[in-house]
């Protein structure tokens, strides 16, 4: 029987990661007049998504997404194809308006993610960027149409792959948030 699909990068076996990666340019979908954008440095919390809202490549269960500091961030090439898909969100996603990849998402409101933008990796020309390391919003699959009595096989398969599943953030980025919000409202002290 053929396994659960995940996502491309990850599902016949990831290509190995180079520990001395250090950014790239991300190409949209385009074939001509492509938009590009810049990341100076290494990515980081690479993850496989299952949320409804990050951009997934065609026949994706789940998207695979990272961060970088937005200060390392440039869109380079064909910015004016450029739009937010809902300007309403904590991720302001850029995506390109022809083929739909999303490029980068800024988070810019009062937040513990201010300052990172969300990216998908493979969308870098470049090869070498770090395995996704968790499964985040398992359970959000479910918002976009997947079966629910599947979702025991699809953790068991996220953990073959060494995708820890949870249902929101893995626990480092919880505890995070949690600490953030901590020392705002007082409960924490620096
Ligand atoms: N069940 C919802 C969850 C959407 C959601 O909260 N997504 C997370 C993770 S995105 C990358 O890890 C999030 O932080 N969203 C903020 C935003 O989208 O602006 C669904 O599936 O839609
Ligand atoms: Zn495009
Ligand atoms: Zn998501």
């Amino acid at each position: 029987m053929p396994s659960i699909a995940i996502h491309p990068s990850v599902d016949n076996g990831f290509k190995a990661t180079d520990a001395t990666f250090s950014g790239g340019t991300l190409v949209c979908n385009c074939a001509s007049n492509p938009v590009k954008v810049r990341v100076k440095g290494d990515i980081a919390h690479n993850h496989a998504c299952g949320c409804t809202k990050c951009w997934k490549p065609d026949g994706a269960v789940f998207s695979v997404v990272a961060v970088a500091s937005t200060d390392n961030v440039k869109v380079v090439e064909n910015g004016d194809k450029l739009a937010v898909v809902d300007p309403a969100a904590l991720i302001q996603r850029h995506a390109c308006k022809a083929c739909g990849v999303h490029m980068y998402g800024p988070v810019e409101r009062d937040h513990p993610f201010k300052g990172l933008s969300f990216v998908h990796p493979e969308r870098f020309e470049e090869s070498g960027w770090a395995k996704p390391g968790f499964a985040a919003f398992v359970s959000s699959i479910i918002e976009s149409g997947y079966d629910p009595a599947q979702m025991d096989s699809v953790r068991t398969r996220l953990r073959e792959l060494d995708l820890a599943p949870y249902d929101c953030l893995n626990p480092a980025l919880m505890d995070y948030i949690a600490t953030w919000t901590a020392k705002k409202n007082g409960t924490l002290h620096a």
